[in-house]
């Protein structure tokens, strides 16, 4: 080892130490900085900190003092509270006081015054004693004097529809009913740009016996248009309501008269649903409910119901339905080679005795009215119906259903009836017999025997029996059954070809019904006028009904009307016609001795 260090060396060494110092201080300061900021930092939380709990501790200091002043406030008020219940006690105190007098004074009071009511009371009976008591009998007399008047205008008013009954048979007159159908959706109104809305209600049935229509055109006032018929009936009148006032008919068929009842009325107006009832065809039965069937399943009924109070095998019922469609008439209960049915053409004559007929018609023999509906209900679905605008199911052809009824026991009215007929046939024939060959040729055949012509019921079916124009003497005393008929019609509705929207063989339908309706309308203003010529034969229907509507039967039309504005036309026509109807005076009905012309 070198004993010289040389001072460089020494003075290096030095100055290493010295660097190495240096650095060791300038850590240790570098340190001493960073625990500085470190301590800053925490200093600044405890500042903070610090600062939060001298708001904390101000905002204590605030409630407190607040609470205290809250308290001071409480204090103060309750003080006062207390003060003003003492004063509202005294107050209550001195109210009670006065109430308690108060009541003293009104019980006194009430005593007073209850001992003068009784006081006035036992006045008030002497007076009663005379004039009140008096004056009480009057009311009560007045009471009664009411009831009275009032019971004998009910009798009046009874007596009166009675006696206008009997003035209308007397004078031979039409009987007319009327039915106004409730709203349907086919009343509605179809506009192009808002769709269907329904139509106003015009037609109202207001009594039992009047109709009115309110009437408007456009620009003028309404106008109120009143029907009378013999009765009429709302949208509300149920079948059996309708039927109620149809059924006494029935007990004349069976006292000798030939019946007739027939609805008329536009296309939808109801005729069906009157005559028949309102379900499908294949329901037309004897099932069909009771409160749902039209007047001809209930007159079936009501004249089965009528002879079963007769003697046993008295009375014999038989049937045979037609339709009048484009002007032909045709037997619906015919049947083909193979007994099939099949509607078979038919013509109507004029018999010398003035009456009509039907040639060969098919009539079946029927024991009950089902066996009358099942059969018709059969027959209906040959009936021609079309579907049109305003009605589905339009019948195209009017629907004669006749049930003829033979008598072998009649009551005493009809063998009355029967013998004042033989008598006017008599008369009628003698007066005819010296210029009419034909009345003698007709003789001898007129004298067949009956039993060639009335077949057993039990032979089914069998063609009726063709009138012979004139009785011989012995033939109006002989013992026979004689006939009366029934003859139930369903018309064709009337209607406009532009609402009903139809063309082609449609077309040719609707123009058919309508000349139909319209030769019937003709028949009946030559008979309201007495014109010495009655166009009966202007169509077929006439020509068939020309015995109900100008002869000797009971006619009773029923008019069905709709009731809104859309039909408005057709239902003014529709009563119209009615109205014309009514003014038909004809001969009085009497019994026709059929017996006599049958054979
Ligand atoms: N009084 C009524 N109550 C309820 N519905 C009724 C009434 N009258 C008619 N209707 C209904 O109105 C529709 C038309 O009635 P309906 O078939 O009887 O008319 P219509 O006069 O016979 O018509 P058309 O002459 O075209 O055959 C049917 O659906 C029927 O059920």
């Amino acid at each position: 080892m070198p004993l010289f260090i040389n001072r460089d060396q020494i003075f290096a060494h030095q100055v290493h130490l010295l660097e190495h110092k240096l650095r060791s201080k300038e850590e240790r300061l570098l340190e001493l900085e960073t625990e500085n900021a470190i301590l800053h930092l925490r200093l600044a939380e405890c500042l903070g900190k610090l600062h939060v709990g001298h708001e904390k501790n101000t905002k204590a200091l605030d409630h407190h003092q607040h609470q205290r002043n809250s308290e001071n406030i409480t204090q103060s008020v309750l003080t006062k509270l207390l003060s003003e219940v003492q004063a509202l006690k005294q107050d209550l105190s001195e109210v009670f006081a006065i109430y308690v007098n108060f009541a003293n004074e009104l019980e006194v009071q009430s005593k007073q015054l209850l001992k003068k009511v009784e006081e006035a009371n036992s006045a008030l009976k002497d007076y009663k004693g005379d004039e009140v008591q008096d004056l009480q009998a009057r009311v009560e007399a007045l009471e009664r004097t009411l009831e009275e008047e009032k019971e004998r205008c009910r009798a009046e008013r009874q007596r009166r529809k009675e006696l206008h009954n009997i003035l209308v048979e007397l004078r031979g007159n039409i009987r007319v009913h009327c039915r106004v159908r409730p709203v349907l959706p086919f009343d509605y109104i179809q506009f192009p740009e808002s769709g269907p809305a329904p139509s106003e209600e015009v037609v109202y049935a207001i009594s039992d016996d009047t109709v009115v229509v309110n009437s408007s055109k456009t620009g003028m006032p309404v106008q109120n248009k009143i029907f009378e018929f013999e009765r009429v009936h709302g949208p509300d009148d149920t079948q059996d309501a309708v039927f109620e006032d149809v059924k006494p008919l029935l007990t004349s068929l069976l006292d000798g008269y030939n019946v007739c009842i027939m609805a008329y009325g536009q296309t939808g107006s109801g005729k069906t649903h009157t005559m028949i009832g309102s379900q499908p065809l294949e329901e037309h039965s004897a099932t069909m409910q009771e409160s749902q069937q039209g007047i001809i399943p209930k007159a079936a009924a009501e004249l089965f119901r009528l002879i079963s109070e007769q003697p046993a095998e008295s009375h014999t019922v038989d049937v045979s339905v037609m339709e009048v469609y484009n002007n032909e008439v045709f037997d619906l209960l015919a049947r083909d080679e193979q007994g099939n049915a099949v509607s078979k053409h038919r013509d109507v004559i004029s018999t010398s005795s003035g009456t009509s007929q039907v040639t060969s018609l098919t009539s079946e023999p029927v024991f009950s009215a089902s066996e009358v509906m099942h059969i018709v209900s059969g027959v209906l679905k040959l009936r021609a119906h079309r579907n049109t605008l305003i009605h589905t199911d339009s019948s195209r052809s009017h629907l004669i259903v006749t049930l003829t009824l033979s008598s072998k026991s009649p009551n005493a009215l009809a063998l009355a009836r029967r013998l004042q007929s033989a008598k006017k046939d008599m008369q009628r024939c003698s007066q005819r017999a010296w210029w009419s060959p034909r009345c003698h040729r007709a003789n001898p055949a007129a004298q067949n025997s009956p039993d060639k012509l009335f077949r057993s019921p039990s032979t089914s079916p069998r063609l009726s029996p063709s009138h012979s124009p004139c009785p011989s003497p012995r033939q109006t005393i002989s013992p026979t059954p004689f006939r009366t008929k029934l003859q139930l019609v369903d018309l064709a509705g009337s209607e406009c070809v532009g609402v009903s929207g139809v063309s082609g063989a449609a077309l040719w339908e609707v123009s058919c019904i309508n000349r139909s309706l319209s030769a019937l309308s003709d028949v009946l203003g030559a008979l309201a006028e007495h014109r010495p010529h009655v166009p009966y034969r202007n169509s077929k229907l006439t020509h068939l009904l020309q015995d109900a509507i100008g002869g000797d039967a009971k006619l009773l039309v029923m008019l069905c009307v709709s009731p809104t504005q859309r039909f408005i036309t057709e239902s003014l026509q529709s009563l119209g016609f009615g109205t014309r109807a009514r003014q038909v005076h004809k001969l009085p009905p009497h019994r026709r001795n059929n017996t006599l012309k049958d054979k």
